[in-house]
């Protein structure tokens, strides 16, 4: 398997052009099942997670085709996807290919509400929790659909079709809000979901699905109404820029010191981590280009930060935040509330002498002047980025195994940051 080389130290300097969102492209290529017709995709990210997605799309019978570059387009430039579902051939989602990406199970959504059937294996991705599925299914059977889990697959069948209905989610949730949009706007009747998460992507894919003719109000907010339509058409639309891409590099550059213009980054979509930024002594300047980070001087202050849904402070960023505050002057505390299990990074982060205390959901990080370089190695996409920051501020040489994890979730990574000044290089097992 590649490995990543870095030898820290170095400051950041540059553009580094942000990729499309991985968590709104993959629900954004699921819901071109919902239609026969063709549905263009803009702006998606060439990741792992993306590939997989294709082979999983590609066993229903979809059609995708990659448009090639254009004189003119950068290499950062996203891919974009025609993807047609006019025949699906399978309703099955087998566990061989869902069982590496958590977010391929929502095919249950439009394959159920299209199809009215459909057999899709209990889903895998990243190792931060139990991470069940009883709330989407909850949605589904709200809906009418009758399901049963057997032999590692979830069964589902709606002879007659789906029926709108009241989905109250009992908690917060992503993937529960994602399949009970898909599946209402082609229910009958209309579908009211309350205490449905309020995520950038969820708005995101609510304006596509629209755009292919559904008709759906309040996406973003917590109270969304669809009205299900009897069958939805093409559309083109442009995968909205990745938040978490953007808040990884912006803490790359407020640990290494430099300054970096996000190019394309939006920052409504992530204020809550560029308060954090701030706090913590980066200058943040949001301009027509992107978001301009700097840290010239100053050192990092310690931050006190729990993470929450939307617009709170990402789950996502939560790792790359506890590399930054090792080096902070002074003690941080940081509370995870979404996912029971997500601090795979702590013990990674010890083999660079970061001093870091678990208690419960709290992390407390004593900072530290000086990082050495190590060999690690994590089991999810944002841990792994975390020991990258790590090691760009490293003295010496850091070496991160199994990248696997990288590459379903950051386009690019290391071409990004060499091009901004970083010793950063992709060793080809
Ligand atoms: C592909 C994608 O978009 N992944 C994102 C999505 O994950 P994902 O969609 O899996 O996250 P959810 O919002 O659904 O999960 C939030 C919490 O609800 C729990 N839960 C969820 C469903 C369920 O049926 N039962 C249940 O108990 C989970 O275990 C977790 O504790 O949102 C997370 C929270 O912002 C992000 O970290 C992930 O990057
Ligand atoms: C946890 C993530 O992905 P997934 O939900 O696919 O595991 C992530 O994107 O950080």
């Amino acid at each position: 398997m590649d490995r990543i080389r870095i030898v820290g130290g170095n400051r950041l300097n540059g553009t580094i052009p942000i990729s499309g969102a991985k968590n709104a492209a993959l629900p954004l290529m699921i819901a071109a099942l919902l239609t026969e017709e063709t549905l263009i995709l803009d702006n998606v990210p060439r990741l792992a997670d993306v590939a997989q997605l294709q082979r999983i799309l590609g066993n229903h019978g979809v059609d995708i085709m990659s448009a090639g570059k254009r004189p003119g387009d950068d290499e950062y430039q996203g891919q974009t996807l025609h993807i047609s579902a006019a025949n699906v051939i399978d309703t099955t989602a087998p566990y061989e290919l869902v069982s590496t990406m958590r977010a391929s199970f929502w095919v249950i959504a439009p394959l159920l509400a299209r199809m009215h059937e459909a057999r899709v294996s209990l889903p895998g991705g990243c190792a931060i929790g139990t991470r069940p599925v009883d709330l989407l299914i909850l949605a589904l059977e709200k809906l009418g659909a009758r399901i049963a889990i057997d032999g590692g697959y979830v069964i589902a069948s709606a002879p007659g079709g789906l029926r709108g209905a009241d989905v109250e989610f009992p908690k917060e949730t992503v993937s529960g809000t994602h399949v009970a949009l898909m599946a209402a706007t082609l229910a009958k009747g209309t579908t009211v979901i309350t205490n449905a998460a309020c995520e950038p992507e969820i708005a995101d894919v609510a304006d596509c699905l629209n755009k292919m003719g559904a008709r759906i109000s309040g996406a973003g907010t917590p109270r969304i109404v669809i009205e299900g339509v009897g069958r939805l058409g093409g559309a083109r639309h442009t995968v909205l820029p990745d938040r978490i891409e953007t808040g990884t590099y912006a803490m790359a550059v407020a640990m290494t010191g430099g300054e970096v213009l996000l190019r394309g980054a939006r920052p409504e979509l992530l204020q809550a981590a560029l308060d954090v930024l701030t706090e913590a002594g980066a200058e943040i300047t949001p301009n027509n280009e992107g978001i301009r980070v700097a840290r010239n001087g100053a050192g990092i202050n310690p931050v006190t930060v729990s993470t929450a849904p939307f617009p709170g402070f990402p789950t996502d960023l939560q790792a790359q935040l506890m590399a930054l505050m090792t080096r902070a002057r002074g003690t941080s505390h940081i509370t995870e509330t979404i996912f029971e299990n997500r601090f795979m990074h702590v013990q990674e982060l010890a083999r660079f002498g970061a001093r870091i205390h678990l208690d419960g959901e709290t992390a407390t990080i004593e900072g530290i002047e000086t990082l050495r370089g190590a060999p690690v190695m994590a089991t999810d996409l944002r841990a792994s980025v975390s020991l990258v920051i790590a090691g760009l501020a490293g003295e010496g040489e850091t070496m991160v195994n199994r990248v696997y994890h990288l590459d379903r979730g950051f386009e690019q990574l290391e071409k990004k940051l060499s091009a901004c000044g970083a010793s950063i290089e992709r060793i080809r097992a």
